[in-house]
């Protein structure tokens, strides 16, 4: 009699591709749309795979990093969602780290993908704040453990938001820069005086315009005073523009570094302000610009700990629902080749404020 076989894996064709199917879940939330879309050409199971992720990145630039998701709207083009690095705070880079590398960008272990057509779902990978982690662990948190001194938040103002000791010391408002407190609050992150720590409140979606790109829309009426969202610094966005000279040799590569100066009321000094809107970053960089100087305003704000001041965002009035988030780039030169401007407000000169302008 002969000895049993050994047992087989299993061969039969569900076996199979539901093996495949895991092996896409790890893959693919980590590819390019142009990747997706030759992925997508290979099979049918794949080519329901990558139509998933690219509907499931549609519903949310943030990558589930803010507190609600930032959809993409485009009646315009093809292209159902900008891709690029999302960061949820402001980061920099360590001296180690060169580039930028790839970021997860599908749903996380608690959501299922429905397949469509197929009836059959998969579950993915989470992305969670240790993506950044993932990246080689180059990069680092702005802030440090250090803070405020503040023992205790426990002020109420009349609309009861809890104040800190901090609220009532003077900030460096005459350098135009607002001061917040940091981590070792002693009313945590529910402190009156951390306003723009606590992520993106306000719902907000990201639409495509056929001459000005995406922009950044209010999903929801935002009260004057609001915070939106944060910007990049300087230095970050120095580094950037030498990486971005480098590549420029490349005719498929073209950056969108925008610088923002604005004039002190002093007038001897300038703050600028960059959003990089070529790889990295979040909400901000769908901004657009408006002559008439938009609705939100700049504020570098300084949280007690931090190494860097930030550049934050404000409703500058009352922001309707289904309106468009803009504010003013800078000063405008006019200058016969400056890019086109349109922004459609009355006072509209035509061109957009640009590094050279
Ligand atoms: C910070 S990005 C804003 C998001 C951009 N629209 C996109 O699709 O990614 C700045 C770029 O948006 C475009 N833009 C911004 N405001 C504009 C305006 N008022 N008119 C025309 N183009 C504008 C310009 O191409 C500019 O370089």
């Amino acid at each position: 009699m002969l000895p049993p076989s050994p047992k087989k894996p299993p061969q039969n064709k569900l076996g199979l591709s539901h093996a495949f199917l895991q092996c896409a879940d790890l893959i693919l939330p980590w590819l390019t749309p142009q990747e997706l879309a030759n992925v997508s050409l290979t099979c049918k199971t794949l080519h329901r795979a990558a139509h998933s992720i690219t509907l499931y990145r549609s519903l949310d630039a943030s990558r589930s990093f803010e507190n609600f998701p930032i959809p993409f709207h485009n009646t315009v083009d093809q292209y159902p969602y900008a891709y690029f690095f999302y960061t949820p705070s402001q980061i920099i880079p360590s001296s180690s780290s060169s580039s930028l590398n790839r970021q997860f960008w599908g749903p996380n272990s608690s959501q299922t993908l429905v397949l469509p057509d197929s009836g059959s779902s998969y579950a993915e990978m989470g992305c969670t704040l240790d993506s950044m982690d993932l990246l080689g662990g180059s990069w680092v948190s702005v802030m440090d453990e250090s803070g405020c001194e503040c023992e205790r938040c426990e002020k109420v103002s009349e609309d009861n938001v809890i104040g800190c000791p901090c609220m009532e010391l003077e900030g460096d408002e005459g350098m135009g820069i607002r001061s917040e407190c940091g981590p070792s609050c002693g009313c945590r992150l529910e402190c009156g005086n951390r306003l723009s720590q606590r992520g993106i409140q306000v719902q907000l979606k990201i639409v495509k315009d056929v001459r000005k790109g995406w922009g950044l829309y209010a999903a929801q009426w935002i009260q004057q005073g609001q915070f939106i969202c944060e910007l990049l610094t300087t230095k970050e966005a120095r580094r950037r523009q030498q990486i971005y000279d480098k590549l420029a040799s490349d005719d498929h590569f073209s950056s969108a570094l925008l610088v923002v100066r604005e004039h002190l009321p002093s007038g001897n000094a300038c703050l600028r302000i960059n959003i990089d809107a070529t790889r990295a970053g979040n909400v901000a960089r769908f901004i657009n610009h408006s002559c008439d100087g938009g609705n939100l305003s700049t504020v570098l704000v300084r949280s007690s700990g931090a190494l860097l001041p930030r550049l934050c965002f404000f409703a500058s009035k009352d922001i309707k629902e289904g309106e468009e988030l803009t504010f003013s780039y800078g000063e405008i030169r006019v200058q016969p080749k400056g890019s086109k401007c349109f922004c459609g407000s009355f006072s509209c000169l035509g061109t957009l404020p640009s590094e050279h302008t």
